[in-house]
């Protein structure tokens, strides 16, 4: 029998430690002795949107990784509105408390339409067949309409999606994450291979969701982030270099050493 003296502290409910979003603090990722991540340190505030810059290998993918429970880092802590410590769960996990991402390429489900596109993503987990053929609720043909006025698709709505463009394969895919309303939208090169009128459309696009949405956005096109007009943080050799508006960021002489410049 446990006695009083020995028995286990009641479990506190986690306490909040920060009003950021996102808090990355001392993040660090090796991969066979290279740091992809070294001490990388990053806030975000709800509702802020942050691009995020740098050279080839300065480890903005690792770093969504990380946030997103696909690397787990070595040391460094990485909090979720405060209270939910993402170095500890897998990535069912933490999609499952609203991270969603966007990965580079588009992978919309071609053989059916731009609608049932975002359906088909609304639905989640209810399987394929269930979610065309069952009857919509009221909400869920709201926010199909909503999601399909926001990435501008509307007019496409019975489209196949491998008919879209490439820019508009890549708004359904955003619109796909959106159907899910997560709290923190990851994007990675969303205009990377799009006309120049497409990355114009994608900086609205983006500015809209971020109306209600935080949102992280790895670009290397500088005059898509500039159109977004957003704080910038400029990642070099696993870490933070510098951070700041464009103009800030782009004043910076290491910053044009190590990347603006080449
Ligand atoms: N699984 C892995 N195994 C070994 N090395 C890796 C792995 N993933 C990333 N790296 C290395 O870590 C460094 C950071 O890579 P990462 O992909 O995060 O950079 P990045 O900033 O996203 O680059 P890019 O702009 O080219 O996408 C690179 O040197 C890369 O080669």
């Amino acid at each position: 029998m446990t006695s009083a003296a020995t028995a286990p502290a009641p479990v506190a409910p986690a306490a909040r430690t920060t009003d950021a979003l996102l808090y990355l603090d001392a993040v660090s990722v090796s991969f066979d002795g290279f740091k992809a991540l070294n001490s990388l340190s990053l806030v975000l505030e709800p509702g802020e949107m942050r691009a995020i810059i740098g050279p080839n290998g300065a480890g903005k993918t690792t770093m969504m990784d990380v946030i997103t429970g696909k690397t787990r880092p070595d040391t460094g802590t990485v909090l979720l509105d405060g209270v939910h410590d993402l170095t500890r769960l897998d990535e069912a996990a933490i999609a499952e408390l609203g991270i969603g991402r966007k990965f580079q390429k588009p992978t919309v489900f071609e053989m059916v339409s731009v609608e049932e596109n975002i359906v088909l993503a609304l639905a989640g987990p209810r399987g394929v067949r269930a979610s065309l053929f069952h009857r919509r609720t009221p909400q869920e043909a709201r926010r199909i309409e909503e999601v399909l006025e926001i990435v501008r698709l509307g007019d496409r709505r019975d489209a196949l999606a491998g008919a879209l463009s490439h820019g508009q394969k890549q708004w359904l895919e955003i619109g796909m994450l959106l159907a899910q309303d997560p709290t923190l939208l990851l994007v990675d090169e969303p205009v990377a291979g799009m006309t120049d009128a497409e990355t114009e459309l994608t900086a609205d696009l983006l500015r809209r969701i971020n109306v209600d949405h935080t949102v992280v956005v790895v670009e290397h096109d500088m005059s898509f982030v500039r159109a977004l007009g957003v704080k910038v943080s400029v990642l070099h050799e696993g870490s933070v270099l510098a951070e700041g508006s464009l103009d800030q960021v782009s004043a910076e002489k290491r910053v044009i050493e190590v990347y603006l410049g080449r």
